[in-house]
């Protein structure tokens, strides 16, 4: 094997998401933290705006059902627009976690300056941020922000290998030799007609795409 392909890094997949919300207290800052979650490695895969009503709070904070604390949560929770976002990257949920900082924005500020509950919270009730605790939450809080998208694991190791082998490599290993063929001025885009004229499963009947972009 040639040395260059020993040292290579090997390819690889995200396989992770969770959610992150923006709550109503940092929603004005919204872009910024959106550049710091991008910069930390995560990929956005999904966002809306939305308001909650206290019902939908209730629902998603229900594990806290009963404590001192629940009314003034809900009323927080529901007192403006919150940004949610599903993002991905290899251990996202801890990873997020680690980044946001501990629940109590007072104690995060003494303790974890560098997070962002410390620069962008307020207390331990206005912290900021959100993310999920574990597997589960994530899977159930992405479904309750977002009941249309497919929380199926993303696929790992063999099952990964077999679907791209199945469904993917053959149309892009062809098009890749057909770039190297061509060499244009910028393959990418050159790539992804190429694709779209190529797609196997294109369509039969009609040529008008419409793409839906995430809302904000
Ligand atoms: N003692 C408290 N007093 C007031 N509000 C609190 C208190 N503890 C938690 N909260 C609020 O309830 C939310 C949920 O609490 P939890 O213990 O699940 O913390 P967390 O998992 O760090 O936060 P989140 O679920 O929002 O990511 C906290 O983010 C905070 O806004």
């Amino acid at each position: 094997m040639p040395e260059e392909a020993e040292t290579m890094p090997k390819p690889h997949i995200y396989v992770e998401r969770t959610l992150a919300v923006i709550k109503p207290d940092a929603v004005h800052h919204a872009d910024e933290i959106e550049d710091i979650i991008t910069q930390n490695g995560f990929s956005v895969l999904q966002k809306r705006k939305v308001q909650l009503t206290p019902e939908q709070a209730s629902e998603l904070y229900s594990e806290h059902f009963g404590k001192m604390f629940f009314p003034s949560l809900i009323t927080y929770m529901s007192s403006g627009p919150i940004v949610a976002l599903v993002i991905a990257k290899d251990k996202a949920i801890s990873s997020w976690r680690e980044l946001i900082g501990p629940t109590n924005a007072l104690i995060a500020k003494q303790s974890h300056p560098d997070s962002l509950r410390a620069k962008y919270g307020t207390d331990d009730q206005q912290n900021a941020l959100h993310g999920s605790d574990s597997f589960t939450s994530a899977e159930k809080e992405i479904r309750f922000f977002f009941p249309d998208s497919i929380v199926e694991p993303i696929s790992i190791g063999d099952s990964a290998k077999s679907y791209l082998a199945r469904h993917v490599n053959p149309t892009v290993l062809k098009g890749l030799t057909e770039l190297c063929k061509k060499k244009p001025n910028d393959p990418i885009v050159w790539l992804s007609n190429w694709l779209l004229e190529n797609n196997p499963n294109k369509p039969k009947v009609g040529g008008n795409y419409s793409v839906e972009e995430p809302q904000a």
